[in-house]
């Protein structure tokens, strides 16, 4: 037997296991890596979060991955050259970060590469009747991940939940629900990522009710427009810029005036569709094109909380009631958090240490957990209740030799 294929059965036959789990979101800050151990799997998982760290992107890594991002148009060359790139440069911080924690290569049993989503296209936002399908393409290619770090490597985890009925996204649900459910009450787990997105954990465990959508902008609007109007910053410190505005009212309600917002839940979108072209054609329409920066940034930070409430409501009915546990980097804006709370006045808000797992750390457990799955467990039946929640395990396997 191939000596690798041995060692992956090895892993999947141990009763625990050893993941690390990378994450580069939207946001291109940079790679959040998460080593976890895991005992068992299914609803008996038994997650340890050993180590986390985000090894920052240099400035010239996001100029190269902002020359394909979310484009509709770019260069092939540059695209291909980055997916082989990007799929080293993360075997080479994996590399990094077992060094600074001082664990040996050999003591991981694989790797769990989530990869840079350079294009979501789901098919009610691409529209295009010759392509009666949903795509999504993430780039960092999980062989040179492989061959670099010297490590087993799970990546391209989205391309299956599409192939299986889904929208490739959000993927979170599936191990949110074995992680975080519980039958004390009934949860939200909110992600305030460039986009978005919450899972329903209903205090009655019953998988077939579980599911996570995204719910539209999270910071992607407002880094965006903060990277053009406050030069030398990339994100609204502490929520400062949006505190010293207002909102505009006539460009919420054109900002909230898209048939995103009243699409059945779960759904998906990106920074294809909220990009700053959507915030200008939605200033024209409401006469709001001379609005000072801060109230621009006051105006978005409510369109971002008023994307969640009308999910929440969407999911839970119009006085929601829930334990909302917060994770990503919007949890540190409180103009954002601030607009979020009082737009969901009967839901009780913390972040999701107090379910042990740090909120910086979340969505690349969450890989690791999904790659779990598909060494040691089963499909995942969730959802039944919906479309589009398939019932699969997820990942494509690279040998590093
Ligand atoms: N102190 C802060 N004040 C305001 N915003 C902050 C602060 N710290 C982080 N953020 C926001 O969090 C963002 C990073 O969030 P995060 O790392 O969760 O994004 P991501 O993982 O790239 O997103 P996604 O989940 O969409 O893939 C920053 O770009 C910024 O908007
Ligand atoms: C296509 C894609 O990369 N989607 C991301 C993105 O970032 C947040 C939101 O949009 C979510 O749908 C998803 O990531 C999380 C980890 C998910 O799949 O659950």
């Amino acid at each position: 037997m191939n000596p690798h294929l041995a060692r992956l059965c090895q892993a999947a036959q141990q009763p625990t296991r050893r993941i690390l789990g990378l994450m580069s979101g939207t946001s291109l800050d940079g790679l959040d890596l998460a080593l976890c151990r895991f005992e068992g799997h299914g609803p008996a998982t038994r997650l340890t979060l050993e180590q986390f760290i985000t090894l920052p992107y240099a400035e010239d890594v996001r100029q190269r991955i902002r020359r394909v991002f979310a484009l509709e148009t770019a260069s092939l060359e540059e695209l291909t050259l980055l997916n082989a790139w990007i799929g080293t440069l993360h075997g080479q911080l994996v590399l990094e970060a077992l060094q600074g924690w001082g664990i040996r290569p050999a003591d991981v049993d694989a790797v769990a590469s989530h990869g840079q989503t350079v294009y979501h296209a789901p098919q009610h936002q691409h529209q295009r009747a010759e392509y009666p399908l949903n795509a999504t393409l993430q780039i960092g290619d999980g062989d040179h991940l492989a061959v670099r770090s010297g490590l087993i490597t799970l990546s391209d985890f989205r391309q299956k939940h599409i192939a299986a009925g889904g929208e490739g996204a959000p993927l979170a649900a599936y191990g949110d629900y074995l992680l975080f459910s519980s039958a004390a009450e009934d949860r939200l787990l909110l992600n305030l990522g460039g986009i978005a997105n919450f899972t329903y954990l209903p205090a009655s465990r019953d998988a077939a009710l579980v599911f996570s959508t995204d719910v539209g902008p999270g910071n992607t609007l407002l880094d965006a427009f903060v990277r053009e109007l406050y030069p030398g910053h990339s994100f609204d410190p502490d929520g400062q810029f949006a505190a010293a505005g207002t909102t505009d009212a006539a460009l919420l309600a054109a900002l909230l005036d898209h048939p995103f917002f009243a699409a059945p839940l779960p759904k998906t979108t990106g920074p294809e569709l909220f990009s700053p072209a959507y915030v200008r054609a939605a200033q024209q329409r409401s006469a709001s094109t001379s609005l000072s920066p801060a109230d621009l940034l006051a105006t978005l930070t409510a369109f971002s909380a008023a994307g969640i409430r009308l999910a929440v409501e969407q999911a839970l009915g119009s006085s929601p009631r829930a334990a909302v546990y917060v994770s990503g980097g919007g949890m540190h804006n409180p103009a954002l958090l601030g607009a979020i709370r009082q737009g969901l006045p009967h839901c009780r808000f913390a972040d999701t240490q107090a379910l042990d797992v740090a909120p910086d750390a979340k969505e690349a457990v969450l890989f690791a957990v999904l790659a779990n799955e598909t060494l040691a467990g089963s499909a995942l039946s969730i959802g039944q209740g919906r479309q589009r929640v398939p019932a699969v395990t997820m990942g494509k396997i690279s040998l590093p030799g």
